[in-house]
């Protein structure tokens, strides 16, 4: 792994040591300050043309046009909430899919399923354990977004989101976030449609391809502003969960990738 991430400056390989504990430590804390941490330079470059070398050809003629409106909650109503609330708000999301089972033996396979990285991640959540998932196109998925193309204001389902850029755009392309705009107690839709209707601060976050980024987005709403210009931005999203063996429906996998196998 080595050849893959910069082991000098990220001792994933050490697990237990003073080294390691200094970083999970490190990550554990700007999670609770800020919702989120970049590891800067985490995959070496050369790792990195290799990945987008690999991935490019499969983007231009057989990943999955994922197009569509949608509200933060990725939900057609909120129970409580009239279908005209400022919070329920449209915006359209446009990426090209790739899944793991599009990927052969691609750096992003070998590093997810390298099993320090699961053990750094559960050690940074505060868990005893993190798994793979047995979904074949879930586990790893490479988005990539052209000029013009977004992700728009979501929260996430999952708990944490791991990614790794890639390749950069000129410009825009940016990760946003309005960290704990809502809680599990309080969903704030009016602190939402303030958000949706430019009434809030968000902070904007430019990373340098080969970071790392650990995101909590459950109640910390986000976005990846249209990129503009030649250069694609190009992510890989990595999945875990703290039980063996999860595997999206059918119904997921066409609603996300257009196909169920
Ligand atoms: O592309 C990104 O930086 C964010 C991805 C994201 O928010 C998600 O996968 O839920
Ligand atoms: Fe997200």
């Amino acid at each position: 792994m080595r050849d893959v991430i910069d082991l000098n400056r990220y001792p994933l390989d050490q697990p237990g040591s003073p080294a390691w504990l200094t970083l999970v430590e490190a990550c554990k804390s700007k999670l609770a300050e800020d919702g989120l941490f970049n590891l800067p330079g985490f995959v070496r470059q050369a790792a990195l043309r290799e990945a987008v070398t690999a991935f490019k050809p499969i983007l231009a003629k057989n990943a999955f046009l994922h197009r569509r409106r949608h509200n933060i909650y990725f939900k057609r109503s909120v129970d409580g909430l009239p279908d005209t609330h400022p919070a329920l708000q449209t915006f359209e999301t446009s990426n090209k899919t790739i899944c793991a089972d599009q990927m052969d033996q691609a750096v992003v396979i070998r590093l997810y399923e390298w099993p320090p990285f699961a053990r750094f991640l559960a050690a940074v959540m505060g868990k005893t354990e993190l798994f793979a998932m047995a979904d074949p196109l879930a586990r790893v998925n490479v988005m990539s977004y052209s000029e013009g193309e977004a992700l728009n204001w979501h929260f996430d389902r999952s708990e944490f989101t791991t990614t790794l850029l890639l390749q950069a755009p000129e410009a825009g392309g940016d990760f946003e976030y309005d960290k704990d705009l809502r809680s599990d107690s309080d969903p704030n839709y009016e602190g939402v449609a303030d958000l949706l209707q430019g009434r809030r601060s968000p902070t904007l976050m430019r990373v340098t391809p080969g970071t790392l980024n650990i995101f909590k987005g459950k109640n910390t709403a986000h976005r990846v502003t249209p990129v503009k210009g030649a250069s694609d931005r190009i992510i890989a999203v990595f999945s875990y969960y703290d039980r063996p063996g999860v595997q999206f429906s059918a119904d997921e996998r066409i609603g996300f990738y257009g196909r169920a196998s």
